[in-house]
């Protein structure tokens, strides 16, 4: 999936799934947890957006937030979320029903969570197929052995009328994506599908959804906080921290040249990409939980490159120079073509205008 091998034209496309400045938080007896907050980006039609980030850095909360499945304690606050010109933030529950496994399907890390032991795999798929294709009987069940066999369950014919139990975890994690093809999606959201597959599985996994969406031109968002994954799999990086994204490239460009200090330090995190490392190297410290609004850099406390007004002004993000319209930081040490000052006022007026707007 890496852009190499897309016909160049998925550049030119106009963007499928538009998020403007999401707000998504949370409202704890303690605190106020600002998931996300700020959240902008698009995904293309045939695109593979990856969006990595430590544990707890707002990924999974992101693609809930799409999906309509934020509850209370949560809520979305403010910003907006398109999906072929059409506003979801303001949809109703049963409108989003239509939406979930239809025009975008979720595939989430535990398969068993969206298996129901009690029913076969094929009539799960059955199921969908009935609900977002009017497919019933027959029909059904041969579209379903089809689907499960388009995800490279081997003897489908046989295994259609067994149970999830039944199935390894990587046939499940499978049975699971051949469910959401049944909706025919157009958008598919994958938070962390492989995590708990072995490495084997997991590049197995991989390669059937570069090959779905090869021949579907889907679209994908995928979750993981594996930076290897990331480069296997991605068009486009989202790199998110403590609720907001920092860093945004094609991937290529983010792996050649990352500019945000986090994104260097994941990246260093990579066994095998630090020769001088006897063990692996992480990044000291832990992702702060974002319980105030953001008027500082999130990262400083960890940031090796942190300097005194990182703490005072709060970087948005900004084109890393003026040749790149397509690789974006939020950190104060870009754009890196104009002094620090300069630079540092840019996040500033930045910062005031959107307050003005609130
Ligand atoms: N239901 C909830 N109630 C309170 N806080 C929540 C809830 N869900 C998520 N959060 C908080 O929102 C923040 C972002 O969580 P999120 O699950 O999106 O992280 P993540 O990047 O997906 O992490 P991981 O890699 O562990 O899956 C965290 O601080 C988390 O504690
Ligand atoms: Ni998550």
């Amino acid at each position: 999936m890496a852009s190499s091998q897309h016909p160049s034209s998925i550049a030119d496309r106009e963007p499928m799934l538009r998020v403007e400045n999401l707000q998504t938080a949370f409202f704890t007896d303690k605190e106020v947890i600002r998931a996300c907050d700020g959240v902008s980006f698009d995904i293309k039609p045939g695109e593979t957006v990856g969006v990595v980030g430590e544990s707890g850095s707002g990924k999974s909360v992101t693609a809930r937030s799409i999906m309509g499945l934020i509850k209370s304690p949560g809520r979305i606050l403010d910003g907006s979320i398109q999906f072929k010109g059409e506003e979801l933030t303001t949809k109703s529950e049963k409108e989003y029903r239509q939406i979930r496994g239809g025009d975008i399907a979720m595939v989430f890390q535990d398969p068993l969570t969206s298996l129901n032991p009690v029913y076969s795999v094929g009539n799960q798929i059955k199921e969908a197929l009935r609900l977002h294709q009017g497919l019933t009987g027959t029909e059904a069940t041969k579209e379903a052995i089809n689907l499960l066999e388009a995800v490279g369950i081997p003897d489908a014919g046989r295994r259609v009328r067994e149970y999830p139990h039944e199935f390894s975890g990587g046939m499940r994690q499978r049975a699971v994506i051949a469910m959401a093809l049944a909706c025919d999606p157009e958008l598919l959201i994958c938070d962390e599908p492989t995590t708990a597959l072995d490495v084997t599985i997991q590049a197995q996994i991989l390669e059937l959804l570069d090959e779905l969406q090869e021949e579907r031109d889907l679209a994908i968002m995928f979750i993981t906080h594996d930076m290897g994954v990331i480069a296997e799999i991605a068009d486009r990086v989202n790199v998110m921290y403590a609720g907001e994204i920092v860093e945004s490239a094609p991937v290529v460009e983010l792996f050649e040249n990352p500019r945000h200090p986090y994104t260097r330090g994941l990246l260093r995190s990579i066994p095998g990409n630090n020769p001088d490392a006897d063990r692996l190297v992480t990044i000291e410290g832990d992702v702060p939980t974002p319980n105030e609004p953001a008027t500082y850099c999130r990262f400083a406390p960890r940031c090796p490159e942190a300097f005194d007004s990182c703490d005072k002004v709060h970087p948005v993000p900004v084109a890393v120079n003026d040749d790149s319209e397509d690789h974006a930081a939020a950190c104060l040490l870009y754009p890196e073509d104009v002094s620090q000052s300069e630079a540092i006022d840019v996040h500033r007026n930045a910062a005031t205008e959107s307050e003005d707007e609130l």
